[in-house]
């Protein structure tokens, strides 16, 4: 033969095979394919049969694909929202959000749901849901409650004895984070300097000193989580599917977990050394009066264990750092929109600073007209849109006989709710200070009180454990920036617009206010 033709023969032999090998793997590709469609077909057709009939609101037409309506939602949340309140006044509807579908439930539902065992009705499953615990880290509150047991039974009846110790890294703080103004009015970003000043309160309380002057510590209870957030907002647009394949190729994913690593690295040995520190047995041994030391006391074995402990304190700065920033940078920024109200609110600080002799639980509580004013601040500009997220565990059929069934994702418009009870979108800062001297309503108006219209802490057994220490923080701050600054904004400005990233509120972080120290007071 001649080897000119057995080469050819060869060849041809071997782009056979490989054309083979092509087809073959197209079939696998084509299969797999198939399998994977089928299985998501049917296990979407399961969860539609099963799932609560109701309309969507933000939907084009009817065949517009949920994806689209929930890419809408991401940034439309208050119009999707503000359309469904409106149009099925007190009735149930959905939103779409990428991840899920909310059954939106009016208010008067809240009484009968609040008090269900988590077995029915479960607010841990909508937290992991809604902070996807596995990439987030946020699946160790799963583990137990030592956090909200703690926060519950030891930092809010402590509250008075840690006043002083607030005002005092308060007063560092400002010194810290505030720029000198020379009796000029300062450009500054209101919104990083109060989060640094809540990152350092809460690190004082949280951990004591001297961990709350650690900038590294300070630094990671900030940022995790804005990386825990960011991989969120970014994971739920894909199908679940994808999630651990997509997870590891965040860059907001690695720093969660690098987080998570600083945490341990400076929480744990803390931990170990007190520890040691109590069973020395030495005389002069003194016990910490923070939550950590709380929490060390508290715990079973488990919970107990150093980097459990480091990895409550991250998850615990999470829940309380962004969420207070949010609420003193409103109330600041309505304050610059309504001068009118800083004279009284200065008035009001002075005399019971006078009546109570020093900052002290009592003094706070004298001020009426200031936690009014953070009340109505939130009222407009709330932390969210959706309050009271749940998840159904088992069927449930309500007082009125809707069935929701197992799976379902509940959720109240919270700041629907409370904008409409008031009927009225207007800022009045002191509308809760006079209703509160209405008699037998001194109590139900206070910031942190919660019931079926005042959503944003919560309600019930799952309401926000952190909203006591959260009232006494935002106060102390806020009368300590008016007893010591004048603030405006720059000419030309006004108070910015709030952004919505699914039901979440977030103020515009760039907003510039002027800042200027008083003088002769
Ligand atoms: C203005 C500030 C705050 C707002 C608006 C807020 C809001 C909320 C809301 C809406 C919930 C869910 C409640 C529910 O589902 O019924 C919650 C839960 C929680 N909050 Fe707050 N919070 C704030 C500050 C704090 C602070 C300062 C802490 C810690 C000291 C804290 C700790 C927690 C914890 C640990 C949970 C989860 C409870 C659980 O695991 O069941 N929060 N918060």
């Amino acid at each position: 033969m001649n080897p000119n033709n057995s080469s050819t023969v060869l060849s041809q032999l071997t782009s056979k095979r490989q054309d083979k090998g092509l087809l073959t793997l197209y079939n696998v590709f084509i299969t797999i394919l198939i399998i994977v469609t089928t299985i998501y077909l049917i296990q979407k057709g399961i969860t539609r049969s099963r799932s609560f009939r109701a309309p969507f609101v933000g939907r084009r037409f009817s065949w517009e694909p949920k994806w689209l309506i929930g890419l809408r939602f991401s940034q439309a949340g208050l119009e999707h929202l503000a359309e469904g309140c409106k149009k099925f006044n007190d009735g149930i509807f959905k939103v779409a959000r990428n991840d899920t579908d909310i059954l939106v439930i009016p208010n008067r539902y809240v009484d009968e749901l609040h008090s269900k065992p988590e077995e029915h009705v479960s607010a841990i499953g909508a937290h992991m849901k809604n902070l996807l615990g596995k990439y987030s880290t946020i699946d160790i509150l799963q583990e137990g409650n030592l956090h909200t047991h703690v926060l519950q039974t030891k930092l809010t009846p402590n509250l008075g004895s840690m006043i002083s110790t607030i005002e005092e890294e308060l007063r560092f703080a400002m010194e810290e984070e505030i720029p000198p103004t020379h009796g000029d009015w300062k450009d500054v970003s209101i919104y990083e300097i109060i989060l640094h000043l809540v990152a350092r309160i809460s690190a004082r309380v949280f951990v004591g000193q001297p961990t709350c002057r650690n900038q590294e510590w300070l630094d990671t209870s900030i940022r995790f989580t804005e990386h825990a957030f960011l991989t969120i907002a970014i994971l739920r647009r894909l199908p679940k599917f994808l999630h651990p394949v997509v997870a590891p190729l965040l860059p907001s994913y690695w720093a969660v977990h690098r987080d998570l690593q600083t945490a341990k690295r400076i929480i744990s040995p803390i931990v170990k050394q007190r520890t040691a520190d109590e069973a020395s047995g030495e005389p002069g041994y003194e016990k910490p009066t923070d939550l950590l030391q709380w929490m060390i006391d508290a715990a079973n074995l488990r919970d107990g264990q150093p980097d459990k402990l480091a990895h409550r304190q991250l998850v615990l700065s999470l829940a309380a750092i962004h969420t207070t920033t949010m609420a003193v940078s409103y109330a600041i920024y309505d304050l610059c929109q309504f001068p009118e109200f800083v004279e009284p609110l200065r008035q009001e600080i002075t005399d019971s600073l006078e009546q109570g002799g020093k900052w002290a639980k009592t003094t706070l509580g004298k001020m009426h007209k200031l936690d009014s004013f953070i009340k109505e601040s939130q009222r407009l500009s709330p932390p969210s849109l959706l309050s009271f997220q749940r998840i159904v565990m088992q069927d449930l059929t309500l007082s009125d006989g809707t069935t929701l069934p197992k799976g379902t994702h509940i959720s109240v418009p919270a700041a629907e709710v409370l904008q409409g009870a008031e009927f009225d979108s207007s800022f009045d800062g002191f509308r809760y200070s006079r209703r509160r001297q209405n008699s037998g309503e001194a109590h139900k108006y206070q910031f942190a009180t919660t019931d079926k219209n005042s959503l944003h802490f919560g309600h019930g057994k799952y309401a926000c454990p952190g909203r006591f220490f959260a009232a006494y923080e935002i106060k102390m701050i806020i009368s300590h920036l008016l007893m010591d600054y004048d603030v405006q904004f720059p000419p030309g400005a006004s108070r910015p617009k709030v952004f919505s990233a699914d039901e979440v509120l977030l103020p515009d972080p760039s907003t510039r206010v002027l800042i200027r120290r008083r003088t002769g007071m």
